[in-house]
């Protein structure tokens, strides 16, 4: 008998790979959520087009939006800096995506970027760069010249809300970190889950929905070994595994 595994959508970013424009996902995420039962299927920019979008998501049971090194457009929150690092097809989907997800209850799992973008999607806004905030000293920002292993490696802690929908984890844990923007104004409807010890938001649930959470750190590094990484993405896949059994 076949054990049908939930379908979950991880949107892509623009790159250029070998010289050539492409839409791109880090095997990490793809591995994460295919070790804890999802089924994962990759999402171009061009899901977002109306003729695309329905058809796709009538199949999809659970959403990933992943970090990446492009921000959200700073006008979708009222911002006026000059971006260099835009995905404007990204920003697209991803909107979408969390509409969707709104809408119909479909469990949402938003990493870094994603957590920005969830942020912004429900009205908050963000700091470009939160080393011009005052106040915030943490180490957020990885050393881009350092091994990778060194760049994702946990810097600092996290302190999860009590009541909150982190809460049955623990009160605390050591993330990494590896963002320069980050949550001014939390947005409509939003709750937070989890702050770092310099006040920075840290973590995002969307209140009275069943499953729609973003980190700001990356929980796909680790994600058979570090414990907070298996609760987030056993209770992502769970609720995903709910929806494809309706
Ligand atoms: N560009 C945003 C978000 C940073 C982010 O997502 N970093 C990780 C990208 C690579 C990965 O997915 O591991 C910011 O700078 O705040």
């Amino acid at each position: 008998m076949h054990t049908f595994r939930p379908v979950i959508a991880i949107v892509s970013c623009y790159k250029m790979v070998d010289g050539q424009p492409s839409q791109s996902v880090y095997q990490k995420y793809i591995d994460a959520v295919n070790f804890y039962g999802g089924n994962p299927i990759l999402l171009p920019n061009t899901a977002a087009d109306s003729a695309n979008f329905d058809a796709l998501l009538k199949v999809v049971d659970g959403i990933l939006l992943t970090g990446s090194y492009s921000n959200v457009a700073p006008t979708r929150y009222g911002a006026t800096h000059l971006e260099e690092k835009q995905d404007l097809g990204r920003d697209d989907l991803s909107f979408k995506l969390l509409a969707h997800a709104d809408k119909t209850g479909t469990p949402l799992l938003a990493v870094c970027r994603g957590l920005q973008e969830m942020n912004v999607h429900f009205e908050g806004t963000l700091h470009p760069d939160w080393r011009e905030v005052e106040g915030f000293y943490e180490p957020h920002l990885e050393d881009s010249t350092a091994p990778l292993e060194v760049q994702y490696q946990p810097v600092h802690d996290v302190l999860i809300q009590p009541e909150g929908r982190l809460a049955e984890f623990g009160k605390e844990w050591h993330v990494n970190s590896l963002h320069k923007q980050a949550i001014n104004k939390v947005g409509e409807r939003l709750s937070v889950e989890a702050v770092a010890r310099d006040g920075l938001v840290e973590a995002i649930s969307l209140v009275q929905h069943p499953f729609m959470i973003g980190v700001q750190w990356h929980p796909e590094l680790n994600y058979a070994q570090d414990n907070l990484s298996k609760f987030l993405f056993t209770e992502f896949i769970q609720h995903a595994s709910k929806k494809l059994s309706k």
